[in-house]
């Protein structure tokens, strides 16, 4: 059903700010409305062109994007205000996340490790988020690094929803991009259902506190991934905490049924330990 808009918004209506950041399909700006009642709103533009969309067959997972997180509201989730189009671009207006792209984050810590402190906070934000999602019915299918946005108060933002769909879902659209983050059921192209979002906690909360995911390969990937995925091959490195350790096992099981639903996460010795407001 398309959304009746709450206004027609246009390019005028922003002034231009600094570039945020490019992602696959254009460009990414801090802009400001500078009129009408929200005068001087600072918002992220997400600028992308028609014929790049329309070339990469994404046109249709880009209106279920927009279909889906338009209806989104939670505080760890980025939200989308609007969307636009002229004659050859289309325009997200999305919230403004004032600390910037976690993975830009990772990559200067040393090793690319958080304390598990911090990890558990964000792994703690993110069951929350999940939580929302599942219960609208959503799932992500896309959790990494790269989607995961920092408020301005350092909280985690899930963005970009490109892959997310009303569950259960069996994708249609080539994968494209790392495999490290998708459960043993998508990388088979079977059915799944909203357990891939455990899974991608597990891989995400081991990658927060060792750096890398547990089943990269970097000699013959994504062949060498894919086995690794399939056999359930990862070790939990000796520096985990043993609460650690019994998180990322219990959310990287194979069969989607075993993987710890997300109200055991939100009360887990781990997260309990550091985040005990979490629940
Ligand atoms: C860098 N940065 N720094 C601060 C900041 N604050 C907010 N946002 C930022 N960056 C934008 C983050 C995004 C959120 N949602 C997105 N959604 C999307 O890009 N969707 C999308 C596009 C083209 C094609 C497809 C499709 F169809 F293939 F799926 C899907 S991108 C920020």
């Amino acid at each position: 059903k398309a959304h009746p808009p709450t206004r027609i918004w246009s390019l005028a209506d922003f002034e231009m700010g600094r570039p945020l950041g490019k992602g696959k399909f254009g460009r990414v700006y801090m802009v400001r409305t500078h009129s009408g009642p929200n005068k001087g709103y600072i918002i992220a533009l997400k600028c992308m062109y028609k014929n790049e969309l329309v070339e990469n067959k994404v046109e249709k997972q880009l209106r279920r994007e927009i279909e889906i997180q338009m209806n989104l509201r939670h505080p760890h989730i980025l939200r989308l205000h609007g969307y636009f189009h002229d004659e050859g671009r289309v325009f997200l207006m999305l919230e403004f996340a004032g600390r910037g792209e976690l993975y830009k984050l990772m990559n200067k810590l040393p090793d690319r490790r958080f304390e598990e402190k911090v990890a558990a906070t964000y792994i703690a934000q993110m069951a929350d988020a999940l939580s929302y999602l599942h219960s609208k019915h959503v799932i992500h299918r896309d959790i990494k690094p790269e989607n995961l946005l920092l408020g301005i108060k350092g909280d985690l933002k899930i963005g970009d929803f490109g892959w997310s769909v009303h569950a259960p879902g069996n994708r249609r659209q080539t994968l494209c991009g790392t495999l490290d983050y998708l459960p043993p059921e998508m990388v088979n192209g079977e059915q799944h259902d909203k357990a891939v979002d455990l899974w991608a906690l597990g891989v995400l909360c081991f990658e927060f506190l060792e750096g890398v995911p547990p089943f990269e390969e970097l000699e013959n990937a994504p062949a060498g991934t894919y086995k690794r995925i399939n056999n359930i091959d990862f070790k939990i490195p000796r520096h985990f905490s043993p609460e650690a350790g019994d998180l990322v096992r219990a959310l990287l099981k194979k069969k989607p049924d075993d993987r710890l639903p997300l109200t055991k996460v939100l009360r887990h010795p781990w997260i309990m330990k550091y985040d005990p407001d979490a629940c």
